[in-house]
């Protein structure tokens, strides 16, 4: 448990986000599965994307570190070899999820393990197209839950149409696709992030997209000798977008944050609601543009966050729900199902810690409804295991009267390890 109190001076000074975790997750797995050196610059030092590495070398990669900096020698995909002992995602959905979707191609025996909240999230939507495809996955409850065990090979193609919109799941057909025999189709209502387009055509792989359908023709090798720049995770910028918006007397300035247009919608929401934002040495460069963001305190309004924004701030809806606490009017959140299969139930904790702080917030069925100005009061919050969920505890504490205390706040080590050094140093900027 830890203490945390408020800030009376604003937060201030320059942070440079750590790495961006859906790019560094694929970095080594399609790094791992390519033939020749991928070496990769800011990788996420954060727990799940270390589960990530501890697998493939599980698997017979060699992956060295230095810092942020990897380097992955990967032999192709003959040169994967089965794994000796269990693979443990730990509290990684993308690994999980994404690594089904590759073993399934496989000709090789695993098993996949990870923590208490994985064993609830659901892998059907994955292992139900995977075994359509021919390969052979056994878990809890007709493979829907870890553990799971994976015979993979001789796959066929699919066209598959998610009922969701989960770059999770695209990624792990399209994954299984490439290993295939013909052409691999995914159907999305809504798009959702592309890097796994991106990095496959970075790695030389053909990957035709038409709106909301993504297409790859099996047989496809992935050639290295690739030098990937990772850029600041947006999804962890936006913590700190929201409390240089919300933390009175505050400018902040967050460097080379990931611009990808399907993660940016929290950047529209911030718009949209009235925060003052500007943006500096902004980078297209391929396969993924980044930028400087500076925001300072702003006067924001009540929105509504709806339909096919929500796959491109999906991860943000915590820290939003915490921003409209402080918006004039009415916010309302919805079409945002997917909220309940994340590490928790995101409807459910959002509101009960936001709530216990004093907020005017409700669930509803997908979503839930916000009515602010609020004044938020310091308290005793927990985590429950969830790093998002834990960083907005830590954000509302910068505004709360009084103190808070954060319980399971080491949850937040899986996607930023240095959330509460960037907090020091905001908080010290003006002094
Ligand atoms: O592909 C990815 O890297 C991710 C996709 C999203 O999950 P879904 O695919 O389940 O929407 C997101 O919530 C997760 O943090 C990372
Ligand atoms: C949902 C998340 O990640 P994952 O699905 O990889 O566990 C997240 O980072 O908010």
């Amino acid at each position: 448990m830890i203490k945390l109190s408020n800030v009376a001076s604003g937060l201030n000074g320059t942070i440079k986000i750590p790495g961006d975790k859906s790019i560094s997750h694929r970095s080594v797995m399609f790094g791992a599965m390519a033939k020749g050196k991928t070496t990769v610059e800011n990788f996420l030092l954060g727990e799940d994307c270390l589960s990530t590495i501890d697998c493939f070398t599980k698997l017979g990669v060699t992956i060295e570190k230095n810092g942020s900096n990897i380097t992955v020698y990967g032999n192709g995909l003959e040169g994967l070899t089965e794994p000796t002992d269990i693979l443990d995602v730990g509290n990684s959905g993308t690994t999980a999820r994404l690594i089904i979707g590759i073993l399934s191609g496989l000709p090789f025996h695993s098993v996949l393990i990870g923590d208490e909240s994985i064993a609830k999230r659901p892998m059907k939507r994955v292992t139900g197209p995977l075994k359509e495809m021919g390969a052979r996955i056994q878990g809890n409850q007709d493979g829907n839950f870890t553990p799971i065990s994976i015979q993979g090979g001789h796959l066929r193609a699919i066209d598959f149409v998610s009922p969701v919109a989960s770059a999770q799941v695209k990624s792990a057909i399209l994954l299984a696709g490439i290993q295939g025999i013909g052409t691999t189709t995914v159907k999305e209502p809504y798009k959702s992030r592309d890097h796994t387009e991106r990095m496959l055509r970075a790695f030389g792989v053909r990957v035709e997209e038409d709106e909301f359908t993504v297409s790859v023709q099996g047989g496809q090798e992935l050639k290295a000798n690739l030098h990937i720049i990772v850029p600041g995770d947006i999804s962890s910028a936006a913590f700190y977008l929201v409390a240089g918006a919300i933390v009175p007397n505050s400018k902040i300035t967050l460097e080379r944050v990931g611009l990808n247009p399907t993660r940016t919608g929290i950047l529209d929401v911030l718009k949209k609601m009235g925060a003052t934002m500007s943006f500096s040495n902004v980078e297209e460069e391929a396969p993924e543009p980044f930028a400087d963001i500076t925001i300072e305190t702003s006067t924001l309004n009540g929105t509504e966050v709806s339909g096919d924004i929500i796959p491109r701030l999906i991860d943000e809806i915590p820290i939003i729900a915490l921003m409209a606490t402080q918006a004039e009017g009415t916010t309302v959140i919805k079409d945002a199902e997917e909220l309940k299969v994340k590490e928790t139930n995101r409807i459910d904790t959002v509101v009960n810690e936001l709530r216990k702080m004093g907020a005017d917030i409700e669930a509803t069925d997908d979503g839930m409804v916000i009515k602010g100005k609020s004044m938020l009061t310091g308290t005793n919050l927990n985590s429950y295991g969830d790093h998002r969920i834990g960083m907005m505890g830590a954000i509302a504490s910068l505004i709360a009267n009084g103190e808070t205390s954060l319980e399971n706040a080491e949850a937040i080590n899986v996607s930023y390890p240095n959330f509460f050094e960037h907090m020091e140093e905001l908080k010290k900027g003006k002094e």
